[in-house]
């Protein structure tokens, strides 16, 4: 909502807009409500449904987030299997690993924590997980599928950025969105799912030339890029939406949120923006592939 004030430097009234903060606790709150009753109506019927967890190798990071998970699935009565692998696990044992978890009925979502080390093809991993258990989108035929508009489980960050936009009807049909980042499980499903909900999408990356003059123009920024405080406060354009899906070491964004707050119309903070958003969407997609293994 713009809000006329006194600018006392410029002796004038003049306009600054009140950014709203988009809120992801409240998204995800609402988003695990949700799946509750879900979870309730098949524990009735005798499933538990069960989300197994793939770690390889011991990154900090990587392992926080895995329990993260793991933690928010059993506070909704989602079952978790963790299952943690050696760094010298190769591409043939980590697959022989994720056919297991396919072949195992108790078994609904299967998630391969990205990135794993080096000289596993992780890409070949990713495509192992059968389609019913990719819950957290990263198949080239989810993404395929996703991408045309099927019904198949989307990356969880990218559905998450979706869910928000959809939460507070922040207006995306016909909108300039411009996404920074076109990595295989954020940045180009990202573009693919603002494209199908009508915005006309520009995917910037490492190789944008001027890459800040596509952000100026944008109604609709996404920030993932992986590199802390990337988008400066000048580059946004008044009024625009900002979603931060950076979760550099030390929790902080892609977005220099302090610069860009006076600039937007609504913002995602971090923390409590996409990252709660992210783990209900997984919760949510679990559950609904527990349902339709049940035949719900
Ligand atoms: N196959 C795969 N799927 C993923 O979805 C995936 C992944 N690999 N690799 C790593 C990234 C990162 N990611 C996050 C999820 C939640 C928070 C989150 O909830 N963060 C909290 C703060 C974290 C804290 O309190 O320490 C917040 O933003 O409020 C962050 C990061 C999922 N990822």
């Amino acid at each position: 909502m713009p809000l006329y004030v006194f600018n006392w430097e410029k002796g004038m009234m003049s306009m600054t807009i009140r950014p709203f903060i988009l809120d992801g606790n409240e998204v995800a709150a609402n988003i695990k409500a949700l799946v509750e009753g879900d979870v309730k109506k098949l524990i009735a019927g005798g499933i538990i449904p069960c989300l197994a967890t793939i770690l390889v190798g011991d990154d900090p990071a990587s392992a926080t987030y895995v329990r993260m998970k793991a933690n928010a699935c059993k506070r909704l009565g989602i079952q978790s299997v963790r299952i943690e692998l050696p760094g010298e696990t190769t591409t043939e044992q980590l697959i022989r690993e994720i056919q297991q978890l396919n072949e195992n009925p108790g078994v609904h979502g299967i998630l391969l924590q990205h990135p794993v080390p080096h000289h596993i093809d992780e890409r070949a991993a990713f495509d192992a997980i059968s389609i019913e258990k990719d819950v957290d989108g990263v198949t080239t035929q989810g993404f395929a599928q996703n991408a045309f508009g099927f019904a198949a489980f989307p990356s969880c960050t990218p559905a998450a950025i979706i869910a928000i936009l959809d939460h507070y009807r922040l207006p995306v049909l016909g909108k300039h969105a411009v996404v920074i980042g076109r990595s295989p499980i954020l940045g180009k499903p990202v573009s693919a799912m603002l494209l199908n909900k009508d915005a006309t999408v520009t995917t910037c990356h490492s190789k944008t030339v001027n890459l800040e003059e596509f952000v100026r123009a944008a109604d609709i920024v996404v920030a993932a890029v992986g590199k802390p405080r990337f988008v400066k406060g000048d580059w946004v354009k008044p009024g625009a939406v900002v979603l931060d899906a950076g979760y550099n070491p030390g929790n902080i964004g892609d977005v220099d949120y302090e610069a860009c707050l006076p600039h937007v119309s609504a913002i995602t903070p971090v923390p409590a923006g996409v990252g709660p958003v992210t783990i209900a969407t997984l919760l949510k997609h679990t559950v609904a592939a527990a349902m339709k293994a049940q035949g719900y």
